[in-house]
């Protein structure tokens, strides 16, 4: 069979096949030149904005990346928009606002909450000031309780530990163009969800920014003949960060032994009792974590979903990224 016939029919190609890559790669160096002549210039408010999101974040990177990228996203949404006004137009309609939706999707620890803050704060500075909201999926958790009820404590973050019902009734009802609609809440300091009267409440946006392990998961098969959505049927746009396994180990470990000089020294802390532990011990705590738990959904049910993406970042060690490749078919 003709090798792109079979790429779209779905069948595995025979050795020796070369299947079309779905994909354009740039390096680096290509992505950073695609700024083509828009101003990139960041003032100093914006510098220190950014720095103020995370210290160690390089704004070199912000330049090379993420301008480039907020550019990329500025051309989508306004092509979106611009659809989505031709339909009102069509059908006599006057009002209504879609909110334009990015998935942000990759490894605990790769950086998913840093990269999705950068991009609010890049998004917001285009000329038409949009209004960019941002809401991470682990406030769809299950509560402790209820994990504990069903015996899935050790399963944090796995697909099963997600009501992932509430999130897309969430998202359909923000794609409906509801105004406050609210969005449960986690707390790595409580290990938990917060209470329902910590929500974040999304007010009709012109994007929204939904940033999760889960986010690109396929969704339940049909039951009883009726369909189930995947999360990301509601997204325009979508990406996946990577990086290698041993790396992420790495910044999962580190992001732990801060915590642990930090936030678990709070005696209110879920994981208080990881303060007193010794260098030693807290770093074989965070291995055994990340190898039992982050490390297994990673493979199982993270790493898969990273062909479905729009656009997938490729980061090295020090958190640059390497490769860009984005989504041409
Ligand atoms: N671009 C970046 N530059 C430097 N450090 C980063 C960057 N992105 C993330 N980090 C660091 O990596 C760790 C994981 O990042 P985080 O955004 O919390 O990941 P996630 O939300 O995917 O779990 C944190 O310690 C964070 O400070
Ligand atoms: C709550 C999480 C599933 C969310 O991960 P995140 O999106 O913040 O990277 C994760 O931080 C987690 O708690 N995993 C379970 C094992 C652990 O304690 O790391």
């Amino acid at each position: 069979m003709n090798p792109q016939i079979r790429a779209v029919t779905g069948d595995l190609p025979a050795p020796g096949d070369r299947v079309p890559s779905p994909y354009r790669t740039f390096s680096r160096q290509e992505w950073a030149e695609l700024r083509a002549d828009t101003p990139m210039t960041l003032i100093e408010s914006e510098v220190l904005r950014l720095r103020g999101l995370n210290q160690d974040l390089s704004i070199d990177e912000v330049v090379d990346i993420y301008l480039p990228l907020s550019r990329l996203l500025s051309l989508y949404v306004n092509a979106t928009q611009d659809l989505f006004k031709a339909t009102r137009y069509f059908l006599g309609a006057r009002d209504g606002k879609v909110p334009y939706i990015i998935g942000i999707a990759g490894s605990v620890a790769v950086g998913k909450s840093t990269t999705s803050r950068v991009l609010q704060a890049l998004l917001t500075r285009w000329p038409n000031t949009p209004k960019v909201d941002l809401v991470t999926t682990d406030g769809f958790l299950y509560p402790n309780a209820v994990l504990e009820r069903e015996n899935l404590m050790h399963r944090k973050g796995f697909p099963e530990s997600f009501d992932v019902a509430a999130l897309l009734k969430f998202l359909s009802r923000i794609k409906a163009g509801e105004r406050n609609v609210a969005a449960p809440l986690y707390s790595h300091f409580a290990y938990d969800v917060l209470p329902p009267d910590q929500v974040v409440v999304v007010d009709n946006p012109d994007i929204l920014i939904v940033e999760g392990l889960n986010v690109l998961q396929p969704g339940r098969l049909p039951r009883d003949g009726k369909a189930v959505p995947f999360v990301s049927d509601y997204f325009d746009f979508s990406v996946y960060i990577d990086a290698d396994k041993e790396t992420l180990e790495r910044w999962y470990v580190e992001r732990f032994m801060t915590l642990r000089q930090t936030a678990f020294r709070d005696p209110g802390a879920y994981f208080h009792r990881y303060s007193t532990l010794t260098d030693e011990e807290s770093v074989a705590t965070a291995r055994d974590i990340w190898r039992r738990i982050n490390l297994v959904n990673l493979e199982e049910n993270i790493l898969p979903t990273r062909q479905r993406a729009d656009l997938i970042l490729t980061k090295g060690e020090q958190h640059l990224i390497e490769e860009v490749a984005l989504r041409k078919l």
